[in-house]
């Protein structure tokens, strides 16, 4: 098999950007017209990566047990031929047929393998296999299938791919329920199974393999719209779909991936991009001329009498990520705890580069009448409502918005004020501006609910999470009025998760608004959501050298050639648990980092 011409360029470009389902068909098509045998090649490089699945769980290919879930397009067809490759390797193999035909050339591979086929559909039309059953027997089928593939050492899942529709139903449907069921799998379960880790042994359950996708994701959403088959490994082709980069659904694909077919990608629009290969476009590097000012100059107004820890862990991290000098403008007695944490902090009024409000400051629920973070915030962002005075607006200083000052948003912002809401928050947005939401929608729609937003408020939006999704606008397109980028940042760790992580984001997040040059970002908007995703980048990497670890939220997929053998994928180190001050600590290496990433 030909290998595969690839630039560096080439390989960020496919490890870091996801094509929708109908793209990505029409970067097969003239390959296929060409005659180059992708089929094949999908097949063959999921049987390799299936051999070494299981060696790695200590089977040996020609001692396992290998259930196939066939579907009746081409993604059964891939299955078929991987499992044929297997059986071929002494593997013994069962084909569980779930649609109402089977790839014809790749179900006879798999039988002159010595396969032997299960069909489920009593109305299937499939050579060499008994047809014509009752209800009653498709039952007993079903049931037969379920404890074979639960004795199974793994299941190869190839019921559907980039051709599913909806929700999965009818037959596929029930076996993934049953599947689900037996195996003791929860989403919750395989959550844990992200970050880059392949899970071994999971209490005596099959190891489950996806072809191209797992059944029941949204291929091009990224939702998870009912029943689905979590993977420890997802085999993909050709280029990434959006579900095996936009959370829920990448958190069923575990460890993907892809094999190169070698797609002319160049030129062809994403449907999402993870922000790794750029954050050093949004570091500015001091220079020989700079004096502070020049460097950027945050504004902080965060903390309160109650929480006066987010006043300093944002500034500190503010002072921390590149800039020349930050302003701490909250009360007086807020002001002498970050002086004292951070004596490089000015507790006077001056020219800002950047702004960040509400971290740590009440939100209307729990503020008193007469909050005086609040009044000095809801007197900022008034000079942000394009409703009011829309050149002002455009005029003021890059703003991050966080935690109790996203209530005081005016309705219509420009792209220059940054969110950064996690689920609970932005679903508290979305009911402010009349969208009945609730945190669980907003995590069942992530993407969708973010995009919401945006498209109401103007402002670019940083939905925090596992994954943190960034939502802004994209430069126009002829034809089209409106378009939306789709960023996402998956490097932080878990760890991440603990009180105070938020402030030092949005401490970041200031920075490097601050730093870019003056007046760039209020007339581009794309700009802004890069530098946002890139803020979201380094309180990652800070985590995951605070913490020990490389595991995270979303790994780029590894690349894999159709000539290549068998590729090594080490699972990365645990690492240990952090406090928010240990993400501080760390920003400095981070950027360093970041920009050695970029070289
Ligand atoms: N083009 C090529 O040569 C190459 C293609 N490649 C591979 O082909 C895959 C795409 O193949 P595809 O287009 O045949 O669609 P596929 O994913 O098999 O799904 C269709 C089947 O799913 C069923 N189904 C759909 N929705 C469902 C639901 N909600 N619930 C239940 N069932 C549902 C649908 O049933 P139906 O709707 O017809 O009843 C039909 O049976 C792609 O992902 C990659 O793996 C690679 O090998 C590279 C070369
Ligand atoms: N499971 C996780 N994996 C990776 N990052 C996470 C995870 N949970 C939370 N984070 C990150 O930690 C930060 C938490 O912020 P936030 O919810 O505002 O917490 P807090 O208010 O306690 O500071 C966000 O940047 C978020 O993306
Ligand atoms: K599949």
């Amino acid at each position: 098999m030909r290998m595969i011409q690839r630039s560096e360029k080439r390989a960020q470009d496919l490890r870091n950007r996801a094509f929708s389902a109908e793209t990505v068909r029409g970067m097969e098509h003239p390959l296929l017209e060409r005659g180059v045998p992708l089929m094949r090649m999908a097949a063959q490089t999921t049987a390799q990566e299936a051999i070494r699945l299981l060696e790695k769980n200590g089977i040996h290919v020609n001692e396992a047990n290998v259930v196939l879930l066939a579907g009746a397009g081409n993604n059964g067809g891939d299955g078929l031929y991987a499992a044929a490759a297997l059986a071929g390797r002494g593997a013994t193999l069962t084909v569980i047929a779930v649609g109402k035909s089977l790839h014809s050339s790749a179900l006879l591979a798999c039988m002159q393998a010595g396969g032997k086929v299960l069909v489920l559909d009593p109305e299937s039309r499939i050579p060499g296999t008994s047809n014509g059953f009752g209800l009653g027997e498709a039952g007993e089928r079903l049931e037969a299938a379920l404890d074979i593939a639960i004795e199974s050492d793994l299941v190869i899942d190839a019921m559907t791919g980039i051709g599913a529709r909806g929700p999965l139903r009818g037959l596929p449907a029930t076996l993934a329920q049953g599947f689900m069921k037996r195996a003791g799998r929860t989403d919750q379960e395989n959550d844990d199974h992200t970050n880059g880790t392949v899970p071994t042994g999971h209490s005596g359950a099959p190891l489950v393999l996806a072809v191209d996708t797992p059944s029941g994701v949204g291929v091009d959403d990224g939702t998870l719209p009912g029943i689905h088959v979590p993977a420890d490994v997802t085999m993909t082709f050709g280029a990434l779909k959006p579900c095996a980069m936009l959370p829920p659904a990448s958190y069923a694909c575990g460890k993907v991936i892809l094999v190169d077919f070698g797609f002319d990608i160049d030129g062809v629009t994403p449907a999402c991009e993870s922000i790794g290969p750029h954050v050093s476009s949004a570091i500015r590097l001091p220079r020989a001329k700079d004096a502070k000012y020049s460097r950027g100059v945050v504004g902080l107004i965060t903390g309160s009498a109650r929480f006066p820890g987010a006043a300093v862990l944002s500034s500190k991290a503010a002072a921390r990520a590149n800039v020349g000098m930050i302003r701490y403008l909250g009360p007086a007695a807020v002001a002498g705890s970050v002086v004292s944490a951070l004596p490089e902090a000015v507790a006077a009024k001056g020219h800002v580069q950047a702004w960040v409000v509400g971290s740590g400051v009440p939100d209307a629920q729990h503020a008193q009448a007469a909050d005086e973070q609040r009044t000095a915030i809801r007197s900022l962002l008034g000079n942000y409502d394009l409703g009011r005075d829309a050149d002002r607006a455009m005029n003021m200083p890059p703003i991050c918005v966080d935690a109790g000052a996203l209530d005081l948003l005016p309705r219509h912002v420009p792209g220059h004020v940054v969110l950064t809401p996690h689920a609970g928050e932005l679903a508290s947005l979305l009911r402010r501006l009349d969208e009945d939401t609730t945190r669980e929608t907003v995590e069942d729609s992530p993407i969708d609910c973010a995009a919401r937003v945006h498209d109401l408020t103007g402002a670019t939006v940083l939905l925090k999470g596992a994954v943190t999704a960034v939502l802004g606008a994209a430069p126009r397109q002829t034809g089209d009025d409106h378009t939306t980028t789709v960023r996402i940042c998956g490097s932080g760790p878990a760890w991440l998760a603990t009180a105070g992580s938020g402030d030092v984001l949005a401490g970041i997040m200031g920075a490097l608004l601050a730093q870019q040059d003056e007046g760039s970002l209020q007339h581009d908007p794309e700009k802004v959501a890069l530098t946002a995703a890139s803020a979201a980048y380094i309180h990652g990497l800070a985590g995951q050298i605070a913490s020990g670890t490389t595991a995270c939220g979303w790994q780029p997929p590894f690349l894999m050639d159709p000539a290549e053998s068998i590729l090594t994928l080490d699972d990365p180190h645990a690492g240990h648990p952090i406090i928010a001050s240990d993400i501080v600590e760390a920003i400095p290496e981070a950027f360093e980092r970041a920009m050695e990433q970029a070289r």
